[in-house]
């Protein structure tokens, strides 16, 4: 389990968190939401060790993190950073053996490339793996820098914005895999801008704004309409749909359309050069 407990940030001399208490529970699908510059790719930098608390403790399994010798917390714990990028021309596969480096031993190379190939398929980059990384698409990217993190093993997975670049689809698969990662026991912590996505995704919300935790909970609990459309400054309806809380802004539209604005989209399109 990682725990965040009262953590307070500073950077320049500017306070950017509040006394965040975040606690990862194996089994358990946390998502973190807030508007830009809420503070969620911070806490993450907090909790996989890249920034220093001024106060405030984080623990892995009970131990603070700055007692876990690297390897061992990379074997614990891995980290999809937002905007990761590799600017050398390694391949597909040579990224996301990277991520195994942690656990690599040459007594068991087969075992280390099942893992590589299962990372692989699981976000659907077989037939990327020969590629250059700095030349494949944005979305094909981040899925192998997902697959890069997968390989890490870790019990804990932290994954800022892991779909950010994703068609629909792709996101849909990601987010199962984040679900099946927690029914395997995985403790994983997802920042998602997509506000239905949490609210199906998750089992439990984070909301963040201005650097405190305005509330966390379950779905349903959180997903509010009053206390998203407060939080983000934008009216936002909530509804249920299957027994499921679903989260979309309100788009209503202002006046009545002009006649003829709407019909369908092909007839449009003809008269659109
Ligand atoms: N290195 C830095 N130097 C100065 N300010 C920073 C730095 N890193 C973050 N901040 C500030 O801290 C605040 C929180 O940033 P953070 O990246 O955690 O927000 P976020 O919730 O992840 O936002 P977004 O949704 O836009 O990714 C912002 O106001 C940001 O400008």
């Amino acid at each position: 389990m990682l725990r965040a407990r009262g953590i307070h940030v500073e950077i320049h001399g500017r306070p950017i968190l509040h006394g965040v208490d975040l606690e990862l529970r194996p089994g358990e699908v946390t998502v973190v939401i807030g508007p830009n510059g809420a503070g969620k790719s911070t806490i993450f930098s907090v909790l996989s060790g890249d920034i220093v608390p001024s106060r405030g403790s984080v623990t892995l399994d009970g131990r603070p993190v700055a007692e876990w010798k690297p390897q061992a917390a990379a074997r614990e714990r891995a980290v999809m950073v937002q905007d990761s990028t590799v600017s050398f021309p390694f391949s597909v596969r040579e990224v996301v053996q990277m991520g195994h480096d942690a656990w690599r031993r040459s007594e068991q190379a087969d075992r280390d490339e099942e893992v590589v190939d299962g990372a692989v398929a699981s976000v659907g980059i077989e037939h990327l793996q020969d590629r250059t990384i700095t030349v494949v698409s944005g979305g094909e990217r981040q899925r192998t820098t997902l697959a890069r993190v997968l390989a890490q093993e870790g019990r804990t997975v932290l994954l800022d914005e892991p779909v950010s670049a994703m068609d629909i689809a792709h996101q849909e698969r990601i987010l199962s895999l984040c679900r099946a990662l927690a029914a395997q026991g995985d403790a994983v912590a997802v920042v998602l801008h997509d506000l239905d996505s949490a609210a199906v995704y998750g089992d439990r919300v984070l909301l963040l704004d201005h650097g405190r935790v305005v509330a966390d909970g379950t779905p349903n609990q959180v997903c509010t309409a009053e206390l998203l459309s407060r939080v983000y400054g934008t009216p936002i309806e909530v509804f249920d749909l299957h027994g499921v809380r679903r989260v979309m802004p309100s788009r209503r539209p202002a006046g009545p359309r002009r006649e003829g604005a709407g019909g369908p989209i092909g007839a449009t399109a003809q008269t659109v050069r």
